[in-house]
C-alpha cells in the first residue's frame, strides 16, 4: 500500500499533541528490565524502514520527529545536580540536572542510536542519541557498560507506546572515565592504569583493524599516562592521533596534534636521550601530518610551507614531492581559476563525488545587500559566462552514498523537514554536526551564515572537552543556505529538465535528494532573473555569468523555479526563505489583474496537459508531431502571451511562455519546417529576456534582461538547424556557437549536449 509522507506527518502530529497533554506527568507501564534487554540482545536489529512515496518515485524511509526544540547545555557535567530515571517527567526537559548512566545493552541503530540504560538504583530506560553521523559505529559511541552523564536530560513518550531520553546535542552527553569522584560507586572503573606504550600498540592495532574511534580514543588515553619527559613518544603518540583524526575529517585537531609534534621535535634535537635516526622519523612524519590537515583544511599555503619543511628532513621522499606537486596546482587553482574542467567532469563519478579541487572566489566580496542581508558582490567587471565563482561544498550528503534508505526529520513546531514536502534528502544535519562538533574554527564560519534570525546563538564553546553545538540551529541554517544537487553533476541526462519542462535545478526539486552548503556561496541572494546561473559537479559548485556584471554590482541567482506568477512566486520565497522576491520580473508582473492571473494558470494547466498528451506518444513512437498539435500549441502559446501586460514585460522574460516554446522549437526541427524553426527560435529568445537582432551582417544579442535557461540552448539550436538547411550557414553558425555557449554556462561544461540534442536529429532521420 502506498504511505504519502503527509499521512505519517499527520499521524505524528496527532500523537504529539496527546503526548504534550501528558507534559509533567511520570511514564506509565514501562517496560521492565527483561524486555529492554530482550531488545537490544547482541544482533538484534530495527526493524526495517517503511517504503513512502514522495515526489512520485518510491522511497525507502525512516522517520525522526522533532517536538521539543531547546538549546545544548552548557554546564559542566560536575556543576549539574545528579537525578535518577524515577525523577523524569514527560515531555520535560530537566535543567539544572544529571543523569548519570550505564549502558545495558547492544546498541540499535536507525534514524538514532538506541540503548538500554540503567542508573546506580537499577532503574531502566531507553536512551536515543540523535543527529549522530552514520560513519560512527554505534558500537564505539554506546557500547554495552559505558558510562555516561546526560546533562540536562529531555525525556519524551515516543509513537510506539514507548519512552526515551532524547539526546539531540552530542555534546549533552558526555563519556565518563569512571574515575570522576561524582560517579556513583557502582559505576567506577575497577581497571589498573596501563602504561602509555601499551595504549599505543592497542591503538596502533585498532588502526590497523580500521576502528578509527577506537584507535582516536586509546591514543588519547595514552596521552593522559604518558609521561612529560618521555618527549619521543608524546610525539609519536600525537602523530598518530593526527593522522587517525585526519582520516575522520577532525582536522583542526589533527593539526594541533601535528604542530605540537613538530615543537616536539625541536626539542628531541638537543635531548641527548633521542637518537638523530628517530628524531628525523619523527620530525618529517609531523610535518607531513601537518601538511596533510593544513591541505584538508584547505589552508593550500600552509599545507605547502610544511611539506617543504619535510623535504628538507627527508629529500628525495616520492610521497612528499606528490603531495607538494598537488598542493601547488591547488594554488594555481585559487589564485587564477583556471581549473581542468574535463578532469573535474570526469573525477566525478557515482561513487566519488567529493573532490579535490580548490576555490576560487577571489571575484567577489560578501558584504551588505541592503534590505536582503548580506549579499556577494563582484569586485571586478565580468562577461557573459566567465568564471564567477567556484567552490568546493563546506559539508554535503549525498545519497547515492547514504543508499536508498532515507531518514526524514521532520520539526513538528516549524513544520519543516529535510525535503519532506517534495521528497527525501539524506541527512546533510548529521554530517555538519560530526564536522561542526570536531572542528570548532570552522564551525564559527558556519554559524556567521544567515540563521533566520534564530535564537539563543550560543557561540562554539567547549565544555566537558566537547564543543557544544546547537543541532537546532545548525538545522535551520543548513536549511536556509543548503543548495539540493544531483548526486553526479549538473549535465547528467536525468538531471537536466526534459524537454517539456523549464526551470533550474532548484532546492525543491525531488530528483535533487543530495544537498550541500557552500560557505560563501551561501552569501549570494536570489532573483528569478539571477545574474549568474550554477552548475555542479561532484561537490563543487561552479556558477557562470549569464550576462555582463559590473564591478560592484550584486551576484544574484534563482534559488527556485520560476511560478506561475509573481504572487505564487512570492508565497513560494516567503514559505522557503522567508522573504518575497522584488526582482524586476516580479515587479513587472505586479501589475498584472487577477483576472489574468486566473486565466494564466488555466493556460498553464492546458499546456501541461497538452503536453503530457504529447510524451505517451513520443515515448512509444518517436512519434512526429502532426499539425493538429502544433495548431493547439501555437494557440496556447499566443494566449499565454497575452496574459503579460506588454508594456511591463517589453524586453523581460515571462516564465511560463518556456515550456511551449521549448517544445514548438523541437516540433518545428521535426517536422522539417525550417522557417517556422527559426521564428519560434527567436520568440523563445524573447521570451527569456534577450534582444535578439538578426542582421544580413550578423546577429546582435542584447543579454541584458535575460534569464538563462536550458530553454535558450533549445531555441538556439531551432534556430541554427533551421538557418543551416535553409543553406545560410552564417547564421546557422552563430547560433550553434551560441547554443554551445549558453549550454556550457549553465552546465559548467559541453557533457551532455551532443547527447540532448543529437535525439532531436535521430528523430529527423526516423521521420
Ligand atoms: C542563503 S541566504 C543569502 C544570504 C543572506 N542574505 C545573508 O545575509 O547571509 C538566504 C536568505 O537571504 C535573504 N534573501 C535572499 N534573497 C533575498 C531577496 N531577493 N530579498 C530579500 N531577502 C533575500 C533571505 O533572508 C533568505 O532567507
Amino acid at each position: 500500500m502506498e504511505i504519502q509522507p503527509d499521512q505519517i506527518i499527520a499521524s505524528a502530529r496527532k500523537f504529539a499533541l496527546g503526548a504534550d497533554l501528558r507534559k509533567g506527568q511520570q511514564a506509565r507501564a514501562k517496560m521492565n528490565r527483561a524486555e529492554l534487554e530482550a531488545m537490544f540482545r547482541k544482533g538484534a536489529v530495527l526493524p526495517t524502514a517503511r517504503t513512502i512515496w514522495c515526489g512520485g518515485q518510491e522511497f525507502l524511509a525512516r522517520y525522526m520527529f522533532i517536538n521539543h526544540v531547546y538549546p545544548p547545555s552548557i554546564m559542566p557535567t560536575e556543576q549539574l545536580e545528579p537525578m535518577h530515571i524515577p525523577d523524569l517527567r514527560l515531555e520535560t526537559r530537566h535543567e539544572g540536572r544529571v543523569l548519570l548512566l550505564r549502558t545495558i545493552g547492544h546498541p540499535l541503530s536507525g534514524p538514532v542510536i538506541q540503548n538500554a540504560v540503567e542508573d546506580d538504583r537499577a532503574n531502566v530506560d531507553v536512551l536515543a542519541l540523535c543527529n549522530i553521523h552514520k560513519s560512527i559505529p554505534p558500537n564505539s559511541l554506546l557500547p554495552k557498560g559505558a558510562v555516561v552523564a546526560i546533562k540536562e536530560p529531555l525525556y519524551e513518550a515516543i509513537s510506539d507506546g514507548k519512552y526515551q531520553i532524547r539526546v539531540d546535542h552530542p555534546s549533552d552527553l558526555v563519556f565518563l572515565s569512571g574515575v570522576e569522584d561524582y560517579i556513583p560507586l557502582p559505576f567506577r572503573s575497577t581497571t589498573t592504569e596501563r602504561s602509555a606504550a601499551d595504549l599505543n600498540a592497542d591503538g596502533n592495532a585498532a588502526s590497523a583493524k580500521k576502528d578509527l574511534h577506537a584507535a582516536v580514543k586509546l591514543y588519547s588515553e595514552a596521552m593522559q599516562v604518558c609521561p612529560d619527559q618521555d618527549r619521543s613518544l608524546r610525539a609519536k603518540l600525537r602523530c598518530n592521533r593526527a593522522e587517525i583524526n585526519l582520516l575522520l575529517g577532525r582536522f583542526e585537531p589533527a593539526l594541533s596534534d601535528a604542530e605540537a609534534a613538530i615543537s616536539d621535535c625541536r626539542l628531541l634535537v638537543s635531548d641527548p636521550m633521542a637518537t638523530p635516526s628517530t628524531t628525523s622519523t619523527i620530525d618529517s612524519t609531523s610535518y607531513f601530518r601537518g601538511a596533510c590537515t593544513a591541505y584538508g583544511l584547505r589552508d593550500f599555503a600552509y599545507a605547502r610551507s610544511l611539506l617543504q619543511e619535510a623535504q628538507r628532513c627527508r629529500p628525495g621522499n616520492k610521497t612528499v614531492k606528490r603531495e607538494l606537486e598537488r598542493t601547488e596546482q591547488r594554488i594555481q587553482e585559487e589564485q587564477t581559476g583556471g581549473y581542468d574542467f574535463d578532469a573535474m567532469s570526469n573525477a566525478t563519478s557515482l561513487e566519488c563525488s567529493r573532490l579535490d579541487f580548490a576555490d576560487f572566489i577571489r571575484l567577489c566580496e560578501v558584504r551588505d545587500a541592503g534590505g536582503h542581508g548580506k549579499g556577494l558582490f563582484a569586485t571586478t567587471k565580468l562577461g557573459v559566462g566567465s568564471l564567477v565563482h567556484c567552490e568546493k561544498a563546506f559539508a554535503a550528503a549525498f545519497a547515492s552514498e547514504e543508499g536508498n534508505e532515507t531518514t526524514v526529520v521532520y520539526d513538528l513546531s516549524t513544520e519543516r523537514g529535510n525535503g519532506v514536502a517534495t521528497g527525501p534528502n539524506v541527512s546533510i544535519v548529521n554530517v555538519l554536526m560530526e564536522k561542526l562538533s570536531h572542528n570548532p574554527r570552522q564551525a564559527a564560519r558556519f554559524q556567521a551564515l544567515h540563521d533566520a534570525d534564530y535564537e539563543p546563538k550560543l557561540p562554539p564553546s567547549s565544555i566537558d572537552g566537547k564543543t557544544v553545538i546547537d543541532s537546532f540551529r545548525t538545522t535551520t541554517i543548513a536549511t536556509t543556505n543548503r543548495f539540493g544537487l544531483p548526486s553526479v553533476r549538473s549535465s547528467e541526462k536525468h538531471e537536466y529538465p526534459s524537454e517539456h519542462e523549464a526551470g533550474h535545478q532548484h532546492n525543491e526539486d525531488s530528483t535533487l535528494a543530495s544537498s550541500a552548503v557552500w560557505i560563501v556561496a551561501s552569501h549570494i541572494n536570489h532573483a528569478c532573473d539571477g545574474n549568474v546561473v550554477r552548475a555542479f559537479m561532484g561537490d563543487m559548485i561552479i556558477f557562470r555569468a549569464t550576462r555582463e556584471i559590473q564591478a560592484g554590482e550584486e551576484i544574484l541567482t534563482q534559488y527556485c523555479g520560476h511560478q506561475v506568477d509573481s504572487v505564487a512566486t512570492q508565497a513560494h520565497t516567503k514559505k522557503g526563505w522567508g522573504f518575497e522576491c522584488d526582482c524586476a520580473i516580479c515587479q513587472a508582473d505586479a501589475g498584472t489583474s487577477q483576472a489574468m492571473r486566473t486565466k494564466r494558470e488555466a493556460l498553464v494547466a492546458e499546456c501541461k496537459a497538452l503536453l503530457e498528451e504529447f510524451s505517451a506518444l513520443d515515448a512509444a513512437l518517436q512519434y512526429i508531431p502532426d499539425s493538429l498539435f502544433v495548431a493547439k500549441a501555437e494557440k496556447l502559446r499566443e494566449q499565454l502571451q497575452t496574459t503579460y501586460p506588454a508594456e511591463a514585460f517589453t524586453n523581460r522574460p515571462r516564465p511560463t511562455l518556456n515550456i511551449l516554446g521549448m517544445w514548438l522549437c523541437q516540433a518545428y526541427v521535426r517536422r522539417r519546417e525550417w522557417k517556422k524553426a527559426i521564428i519560434s527560435g527567436k520568440l523563445l529568445l524573447r521570451d527569456l529576456g534577450y534582444v535578439v537582432r538578426v542582421l544580413t551582417t550578423g546577429v546582435d544579442m542584447d543579454y541584458a534582461n535575460c534569464s538563462l535557461e536550458t530553454a535558450a540552448v533549445d531555441a538556439a539550436v531551432g534556430a541554427s538547424k533551421g538557418f543551416f538547411a535553409l543553406g545560410n550557414a552564417k547564421h546557422g553558425q552563430w547560433f550553434e556557437d551560441f547554443a554551445r555557449r549558453m549550454w556550457m554556462i549553465e552546465y559548467g561544461e559541453l557533457r551532455g549536449y551532443a547527447e540532448r540534442y543529437g535525439r532531436w536529429a535521430s528523430v529527423l532521420i526516423l521521420g
